[in-house]
């Protein structure tokens, strides 16, 4: 019964309040930012020339984009333009400053000089008159400065002889400027410059269009190009099955496709049709792209790698014009992997809800990917595998034979799984010898690879941080507890508040522990957290796959626990309830209508994994029933939680009272808050007692 709705994320319960209730990061979302091998993860490592939205490592030597000469990029351009266009302004103002240090007189001024006979030469224009002394005179009004170039303006009623004044001194009367202005080269230039900088930008497009075979590079253009990354020596990226851990059946399913990439002539020669398509299905952050990495490095071939998602741009064709060019690439250095990453993107059941991206232009894309599968004589060597998280929602001509004609599901990893992904990524981390991977391993299940690897990582900042040389068991519960509650918050809560908190926290960890068969309590907390006032942490003690009944009404009371807690001891309800709430609806929702665990609906699934149940053909009275069927579940639940907080008060006082004072319990103070006495897991108890719940 591997739900959808709680895929993996059923394993723990994580009962919060919050003034607006946000449940703690998840672990498996949470950044995984720090993540040391992301870099990698994403390509970082190989080559990417700007038009193209895939990523390929491992290409022989000289092959492919390596030995083109490379283009300059973009930006150089328009380095290159705009620093000319800046030199031109600065000559030409350096040439007006020249002209100019011109001193604006008065008219009478002016005529002073005339008659002083100090006039060389002037020219006029209208009535604006502009000249030079013969010698300098003082600037009227300072005294301490001289000029000798000048200009004024002639008043129209001046009734003087201007000229013949000008002519007695013998000054030179021009109607050109005196001055020469700019060149007829640097005003042509200006004035082109405009058009220049258009035509330069015209020409940088259509040299990528041609460069990209079609509109790509406009696609790169609004899509932003990444970085031209300089060719990787393909051993240093290499992944191989060492690097994946925990998923051995997969392995041994994708063992087939390796072994005809190392040798496809065995295959040719015996007429098998070679697998074309791989269909790797599973939640976020399970390794499905490492699988694919690891599976071209066990095969020794290129890796090309693209999330699909890239290849969808607001132009449509481009996506079509850059899965041709891809597939292309691959051809000529067959045998290759191409990995197509978020696959359901673009190959989602027509008819269905599409995601943004455009019909035209996911259909299109898809399209010519199956085309191109299609194409394959089956002996090229090219092998396409896809990821997908959602499988389920993923158009049927995907998977027809000759296409995706495998699937392969990639489950979050069990116990001895998770222990084996935390010894990949304990490799090149001092590992205290206290630190007990076996131990972790066994309080985090439903954590992904992902998740582990960033569980790991997180204990290696922090003990970076503390100073230490080798990560310790602290440091590995320390970073647990950080990624599975969230960070501490830095704020003082006032009293009245923190009492609520604490009586509500309590009643979600009181119920967790007297419920038979409930995950144990592994902490409480009234630290704030994020936008949570408090959270209490509940995971099982196995992996688990199924739930019964029991299980889930418990899962619904621990959830309304909080809620009730406030309303029977201090008899009101606040906002912070509002995500126990959803969850209880959420579990409710699923038990009567997909789960047939509701005797007025019975065995029947009426809600759909996605979508509205009525365009699925559920008629309003059923699902009306459904409601009611909900709603009495719910209020069923939120009467017993009241009863039991009712019946255990002074077990719930005593863990607020512990939580008040200490803030945080662990799973054995907090039983011990309780006065119930629990063993705690074997594996993390230092003196194991028989596991006893009640
Ligand atoms: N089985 C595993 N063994 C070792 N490391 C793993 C495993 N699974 C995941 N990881 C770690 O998690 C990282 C992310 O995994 P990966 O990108 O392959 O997940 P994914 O399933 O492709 O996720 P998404 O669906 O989000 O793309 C890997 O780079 C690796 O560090
Ligand atoms: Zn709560």
């Amino acid at each position: 019964m591997e739900s959808l709705l709680f895929p993996s994320r059923f394993r723990s319960y994580v009962g919060c309040m919050s003034e607006k209730e946000q449940p703690p990061k998840d672990p498996s979302t949470a950044d995984r930012g720090t993540d040391p091998d992301q870099s990698d993860r994403n390509g970082g490592s190989s080559e990417r020339p700007p038009h193209k939205p895939w990523r390929t490592e491992g290409l022989p030597a000289g092959h492919g984009d390596s030995e083109k000469p490379r283009r300059p990029r973009w930006w150089k351009w328009a380095a290159w333009i705009v620093g000319g266009y800046l030199v031109l302004f600065l000559l030409t103002t350096m040439q007006d400053q020249m002209a100019g240090g011109q001193q604006t007189i008065a008219y009478t001024d002016f005529t002073a000089q005339v008659q002083k006979q100090n006039v060389a030469e002037i020219f006029a224009r209208g009535d604006t008159i502009q000249g030079r002394l013969k010698a300098a005179a003082p600037v009227p009004g300072k005294t301490d400065q001289n000029y000798t170039k000048f200009t004024t303006e002639r008043p129209t009623f001046a009734n003087d002889n201007l000229y013949g004044d000008l002519q007695k001194g013998g000054a030179t009367v021009r109607a050109t400027p005196v001055v020469a202005q700019r060149g007829v080269l640097v005003n042509l230039l200006i004035s082109l410059g405009p058009f220049l900088l258009i035509a330069a930008f015209y020409w940088w497009l259509i040299r990528r269009q041609r460069a990209s075979g079609g509109l790509g590079g406009l696609g790169g253009l609004f899509g932003g190009s990444g970085q031209q990354k300089k060719p990787v020596d393909p051993s240093t990226v290499r992944v191989t099955f060492a690097d994946v851990a925990g998923i051995d059946e997969v392995e041994a399913e994708i063992e087939e496709v390796v072994d005809y990439l190392k040798d496809p002539e065995k295959y040719r020669r015996l007429g098998a049709r070679a697998p074309k398509g791989v269909l790797l299905s599973g939640a976020p952050g399970t390794g499905k792209t490492l699988l694919a990495r690891a599976t071209a490095g066990e095969a020794g071939v290129p890796f090309f790698s693209a999330s699909a998602s890239e290849f969808i741009e607001m132009i449509v064709g481009v996506g079509a014009s850059r899965v041709r060019e891809l597939f292309g690439e691959a051809r000529k250095v067959a045998p290759a992997i191409i990995f197509i990453d978020e696959i359901d993107t673009i190959g989602r059941a027509r008819g269905g809800a599409r995601s943004v991206g455009g019909h035209d232009e996911g259909e299109q894309t898809l399209n010519q990917i199956l085309t191109e599968m299609d194409g394959f004589s089956g002996t090229e060597g090219v092998v396409t595998l896809a990821a997908t998280n959602r499988a389920d929602v993923l158009d049927p001509a995907l998977l027809r034979p000759g296409r995706f004609d495998r699937t392969i599901t990639v489950n979050a990893p069990d116990q001895p799984g998770r222990e084996a992904i935390l010894k990949v990524h304990a490799r090149g981390k001092p590992l205290a010898p206290d630190a007990d991977l076996n131990a972790l391993s066994k309080s985090t299940p439903g954590m992904t690879g992902a998740d582990l690897a960033n569980l790991l990582n997180e204990a290696a900042l922090g003990a970076a941080r503390k100073g230490e040389s080798q990560i310790t068991q602290r440091d590995l519960t320390d970073a647990l507890e950080k990624i599975q509650l969230g960070t501490a918050r830095n704020v003082v809560m006032p009293a009245e508040e923190r009492r609520r908190t604490a009586y509500h926290e309590g009643g979600h960890a009181l119920l967790g522990m007297i419920q038979k068969g409930a995950d144990p309590v592994r902490k409480v907390s009234i630290i704030p957290r994020g936008r949570a006032l408090g959270v209490t942490l509940s995971t099982p003690d196995s992996d688990r796959y199924g739930y019964d009944v029991e299980y889930l009404r418990g899962r619904i009371i621990g959830a309304l626990g909080g809620m009730a807690a406030e309303q029977e001891v201090l008899g009101v309800v606040t906002t912070g309830a509002e995500s126990d709430l959803e969850t209880a609806t959420r579990i409710a929702r699923s038990m009567v209508g997909r789960w047939g665990m509701s005797d007025a609906i019975g065995p029947v699934s009426i809600l759909p994994a996605e979508g509205d149940a009525r365009s699925a053909g559920v008629s309003d009275q059923l699902l009306n029933t459904v409601d009611e069927e909900i709603r009495s579940l719910i209020e069923q639940c939120y009467a017993e939680a009241r009863r039991l907080l009712r019946d255990n008060r002074p077990k719930l006082d005593s863990i607020a009272a512990q939580l008040l004072e200490h803030e945080t319990l662990d799973e054995a103070d907090a039983y011990a808050a309780a006065g119930i006495t629990h063993s705690t897991r074997p594996d993390l108890a230092p003196q194991p007692a028989p596991r006893d719940a009640t």
